[in-house]
């Protein structure tokens, strides 16, 4: 068999998870001040280690949320994102919050268009903000963003120097989703070489790969992930919670289930989408209506014996439950056997072949419902 269980124990690394800071940004979150009481209190009871919000600068009653959240006394350290400015520092730190997320756009677009700043004026405010912010006894991290189209040696040079100035974690950003796993794992080895302290990664979903590089930067050293409910952030999102810790299941089970209350990410998911007023996607990780449905005869059979043959994840684990759908044209008499036993009908191996034909010539038309499917296979019994 071939080995897709490198050792990455779960302890290993944290989330941090962005739904009250990248998530406000997506298109249709207006997160009020008890929509993210709820959020906090929620990602909490769920367990995340990390709750990152936006930054005080953005209004007087963001600042004030912010102080809220801090004093709910959660288990969840609570984070905020900020420019690397002293005003933006000082206004965050009077929020009283556990740590400061600084970021920095290190890219020629970012430094041309963004904030016009070279990279040794980047580091040397990078200098005062973090000493700022570390004499003030809180957690610091600084990260470049749009890491994967900055130069290489930029990068190592201002990842080299905050560290030595001491901060907590570097982070790494694919802001614009453009990177590909093997770029990131590439990346992050780089700087795991480079610098002593802790390394996040950030993943936007342009290309598809928000999860698939979450998962590398862990596996090349990267000890945090952001994550947000549902993905949702600027543009297409980020890298989802749910499809994150799905991603992670596979590799240390025991270990995500001594973490983190898996079986409340269904309630999760709901309080978001309705939060921002969109149904959960059919096909979401674990979560979409149709993420545990089970529907080809030759897989109804082996799911019917084993749930594992069709399913690399106990969808019970997470609080969902699967469906069986058996009275589809391409069902098999396997299934169509388990649905009778269920209703305590027996056939012969003919009558089996010839019930399973006709569900199958019937479902030419449309699928049988759970219902139709029950008077077909008791008429088929008494005629
Ligand atoms: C990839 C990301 O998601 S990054 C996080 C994005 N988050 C946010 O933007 C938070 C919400 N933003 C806001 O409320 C506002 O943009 C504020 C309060 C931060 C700033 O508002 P304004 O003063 O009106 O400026 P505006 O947003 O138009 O422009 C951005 C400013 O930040 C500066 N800036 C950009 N990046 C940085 C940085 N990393 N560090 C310091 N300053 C920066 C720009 O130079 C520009 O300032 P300037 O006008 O002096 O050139
Ligand atoms: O601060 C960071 O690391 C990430 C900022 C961000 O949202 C991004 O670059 O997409
Ligand atoms: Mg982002």
């Amino acid at each position: 068999m071939t080995d897709i269980t490198p050792p990455i124990p779960a302890k290993r690394w944290a989330i941090i998870d962005s739904t009250l800071r990248e998530g406000e940004q997506f298109a249709r979150a207006n997160f009020s001040s008890s929509d993210k009481i709820e959020i906090a209190r929620a990602l909490d009871a769920f367990g995340v280690e990390f709750i990152e919000v936006t930054t005080p600068m953005v209004s007087a009653q963001t600042a004030r949320d912010t102080q809220h959240l801090v004093n709910l006394g959660l288990n969840a350290r609570i984070i905020t994102h900020v420019r690397c400015a002293m005003e933006d520092a000082r206004r965050a730190i009077d929020t009283g919050v556990h740590g400061l997320d600084l970021l920095f756009g290190t890219s020629s677009f970012l430094r041309e268009f963004s904030h016009g700043k070279s990279i040794d004026q980047i580091i040397d405010q990078a200098r005062e903000v973090i000493t700022f912010v570390k004499s003030q006894g809180v957690q610091v991290r600084f990260s470049a963003e749009d890491t994967f189209r900055s130069e290489e040696d930029d990068l190592l040079r201002v990842y080299r120097a905050v560290d030595e100035i001491g901060v907590d974690r570097v982070g790494l950003a694919d802001t614009v989703g453009v990177a590909t796993p093997r770029q990131v794992y590439a990346l992050v080895r780089e700087v795991r070489r480079a610098v002593r302290c802790d390394i996040e990664f950030h993943g936007h979903n342009d290309t598809g790969c928000a999860v698939s590089n979450a998962y590398e930067a862990i596996e090349a050293g990267a000890t945090h992930i952001d994550t947000t409910i549902l993905g949702i952030g600027e543009r297409n999102g980020i890298t989802p919670l749910g499809g994150f810790l799905a991603r992670m299941f596979t590799f240390d089970p025991q270990g995500l289930i001594d973490k983190y209350n898996l079986d409340l990410l269904p309630e999760l998911d709901r309080m978001i989408a309705r939060m921002v007023d969109l149904p959960i996607p059919w096909n979401n990780y674990l979560t979409g209506e149709f993420a545990y449905n089970h529907k080809a005869g030759m897989h109804l059979k082996a799911i019917y014996l084993n749930p594992g043959a069709y399913e690399a994840i106990p969808p019970e684990v997470f609080g969902v439950g699967r469906r069986i759908q058996a009275g589809s044209k391409v069902t098999g008499k396997h299934a169509i056997a388990y649905k009778a036993r269920e209703l305590g009908l027996h056939y012969g191996e003919d009558a089996l072949r010839r019930v399973t034909d006709h569900i199958k010539a019937l479902a030419e038309h449309g699928e049988l419902d759970d219902a139709h499917l029950e008077r077909v296979l008791r008429e088929w019994v008494s005629a």
